[in-house]
């Protein structure tokens, strides 16, 4: 686990928003209570790559989460264009063949963040999806090969994240989606935890979302998880 000194860092806010405006309003509304914010498909594509540059010239820490998974040369190519974005960090499905060129493509400053199995998923959806392990083994098998080639991180859910600090050893950074705190609708979410129990069990960064966004008072909600993470 590496040392934050500002446990508002521990906290990623997930802006999964229709559009630029409402993640700019968003991210007004939460003021100080937050410095860290990922951007994915839904904003991604909607004028949100430029915004990830604009927050990151504001001194506020981006995720690019674009979750990449194609042959070799595409994934090096696309990861060595995003390490220009001032992005912190940056996902790919933990396929070995990704994992390695996304090592090849990664730019200083940026860190790649495999995805181990999605925090939706349970063992039948494995099954369904043709894996032969439950969850808990693809996390493991994945997170020591993602250790093997040098990625900088795990996204797993908090439910694997002790076995993963096992096998990654310490200075790798475990970033755990599907993180509801106590009372909040779980959603499409499988594996989920709080926020204080993700701590105890050894995370780096959280990633919340509807939890926050839906709010009626975010800033609020973003503080509350910070006091529970730190
Ligand atoms: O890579 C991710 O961030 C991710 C991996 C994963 O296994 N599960 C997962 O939920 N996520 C992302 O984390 C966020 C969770 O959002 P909420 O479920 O609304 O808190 C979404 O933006 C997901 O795309």
């Amino acid at each position: 686990m590496t040392e934050i000194a500002d446990p508002r860092d521990r906290l990623i806010v997930a802006l999964d928003l229709p559009s630029v405006q409402a993640a700019e309003a968003l991210i007004d509304r939460i003021g100080d209570a937050a410095t860290f914010y990922k951007i994915g498909y839904q904003l991604g594509y909607a004028g949100g790559l430029a915004l990830a540059e604009r927050l990151a010239a504001r001194g506020l820490k981006v995720f690019l989460d674009l979750k990449l998974h194609d042959i070799g040369n595409t994934v090096e190519e696309g990861v060595r264009s995003a390490s220009g974005s001032g992005a912190t960090f940056l996902t790919v499905h933990a396929y070995p063949q990704t994992m390695r060129a996304a090592v090849r493509g990664r730019g200083a400053g940026l860190k790649i963040l495999a995805v181990t199995v999605l925090t939706s998923y349970d063992d039948a959806d494995a099954a369904e999806a043709g894996y032969g392990l439950p969850v808990a083994e693809l996390v493991a098998k994945r997170a020591a090969q993602a250790a093997e080639i040098g990625i900088d991180g795990l996204v797993c859910s908090a439910a694997e994240a002790g076995s993963v600090r096992r096998i990654v050893g310490p200075d790798r950074l475990i970033v755990t989606p599907g993180i509801r705190p106590a009372g909040t609708e779980a959603g499409d979410q499988k594996r989920v935890m709080t926020p204080g129990d993700a701590r105890k069990v050894g995370i780096d960064h959280v990633v919340v979302g509807r939890p926050i966004t839906g709010a009626a008072d975010p800033r609020a909600v973003a503080q509350a998880i910070v006091a529970e993470l730190a």
